[in-house]
């Protein structure tokens, strides 16, 4: 498995406690910044780590701002990403297990380091049930192709 990333200006801490999981899982990672924490804009971050994904380089992305919005609604522009804003360990995982998402987005001003820590852990950990879901991704991905 191979994860991508990044944050914003607003999602520096939580991106450092998402690479610290990383390591400790031995999971091989990215961490494309942004550098220190001077103010930047989501877009920018958040796009570039959901191409990476939708082009097969990375299995998964992490993105964090501030609410996790922003980084959220940037990366569902990118065509082949499904990305979940999730702030509980319970849609992390039923994101993955019916959504097949394959980029979480969290936001620092919402949730703490811990916590962000066990919800990227379950989204990692889930994996996609198919069937019925399968269907209905099915669904959203031919829309997203007209
Ligand atoms: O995208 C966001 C909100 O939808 C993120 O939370 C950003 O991190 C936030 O907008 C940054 O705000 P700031 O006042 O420029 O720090």
């Amino acid at each position: 498995m191979k994860v991508v990333l990044t944050s914003d200006h607003g999602g520096v801490n939580i991106r450092k406690e998402i690479a610290s999981l990383l390591d400790d899982m031995q999971i091989e990672y990215e961490d494309m910044g942004c550098a220190g924490d001077s103010s930047v804009d989501y877009p920018d971050y958040g796009i570039p780590a959901s191409e990476r994904v939708a082009n097969g380089e990375f299995d998964f992305a992490i993105l964090i701002c501030g609410t996790g919005i922003g980084m959220s609604i940037s990366a569902n522009k990118v065509k082949g990403v499904r990305c979940a804003l999730a702030h509980d360990v319970f849609s992390a995982k039923m994101t993955r297990m019916h959504n097949n998402a394959n980029v979480l987005a969290m936001g620092e001003r919402v949730i703490g380091p811990g916590l962000a820590r066990e919800i990227a852990k379950a989204f990692l950990e889930s994996e996609f049930e198919g069937g019925r879901h399968e269907n209905r991704v099915n669904k959203m991905m031919e829309y997203e192709q007209q």
